[in-house]
């Protein structure tokens, strides 16, 4: 049986005097590809910030790897890529090599190693996400799409067992959107657990094999097809869903 590696049960969030989540409950599998999909504002952020222990859930229980959110120790094990990955402009002071080096410091064991073994991780990394030729460039003098996978890449060195991506397809062009998913699709076939989270609804197109649509709750978790199935009224009714508004009837 596939083991569950994040378990949240009956999660409610908010801020001072905002409600964003309400009782969401969502297990995501090793193996899984899922889609988190949700419109501006519907608290995929929050969700992310309550998963990677940023923020505590106001109620609800968490499981990470099978264990008490509180006790887990081995947060590296959860790879996490930013919005912000493929930002950097001309002007940034740093190598490729540096960025996908400074995802070691976590890892302190690793980073502690002879500096031979610590190249060969950099190399390794960068070469699953195809980017081993720019080791020495500039992030900066990338494109958006490159520097994206020098960020997974990132993310990688540290020997993640999922990998969490932000937005990830926000300002790629479309040919590297496409570079993109072949490479989740690579992750995903050797064994990497992937969780996509956007608003954009096109990414289900791709490998994802589940679908997990939120606006303050869960409205549908299920397989790929069966979001596909889903009624134009149904995505509808989710997209406008309001909490503030259910909170009050
Ligand atoms: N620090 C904060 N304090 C108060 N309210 C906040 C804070 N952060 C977010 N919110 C509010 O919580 C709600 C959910 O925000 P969140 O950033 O989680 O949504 P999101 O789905 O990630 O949005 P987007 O797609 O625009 O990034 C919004 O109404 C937002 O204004």
């Amino acid at each position: 049986m596939k083991q569950p590696l994040i378990e949240l049960q009956n999660i409610s969030f908010q801020y001072d005097y905002t409600k964003v989540l309400s009782h969401l409950s969502l297990t995501i599998n090793e193996g899984d590809f899922v889609a988190l999909l949700g419109p501006n504002g519907s608290g995929k952020s929050t969700l992310l910030k309550i998963i990677l222990g940023l923020l505590k859930p106001t109620t609800g229980a968490i499981h990470l790897f099978g264990e008490e959110a509180s006790k887990f120790k081995k947060r590296e094990w959860i790879g996490y890529v930013s919005q912000k990955a493929n930002a950097f402009n001309g002007g940034f002071p740093a190598t490729v090599k540096e960025v996908v080096a400074s995802g070691l410091t976590k890892k302190l064991g690793l980073f502690k190693r002879k500096a031979t073994n610590q190249q060969d991780l950099i190399r390794e990394a960068l070469q699953a996400v195809d980017m081993l030729p720019y080791l020495n460039r500039n992030i900066g003098e990338l494109s958006g799409g490159q520097q994206q996978r020098v960020f997974i890449a990132r993310a990688l060195i540290a020997k993640p067992k999922m990998l969490i991506l932000d937005e990830p397809t926000v300002g790629v062009d479309q040919e590297n959107v496409a570079i993109f998913y072949q490479l989740m699709e690579k992750l995903n076939k050797e064994g990497m657990t992937l969780v996509l989270v956007t608003h954009d609804m096109s990414v289900v197109e791709s490998a994802v094999t589940d679908v997990a649509c939120l606006n303050g709750k869960i409205h549908y978790y299920g397989s790929k097809e069966g979001y596909e199935a889903l009624t134009k009224e149904q995505i509808s009714a989710w997209y406008s869903y309001s909490i503030e508004q259910e909170e009050c009837v």
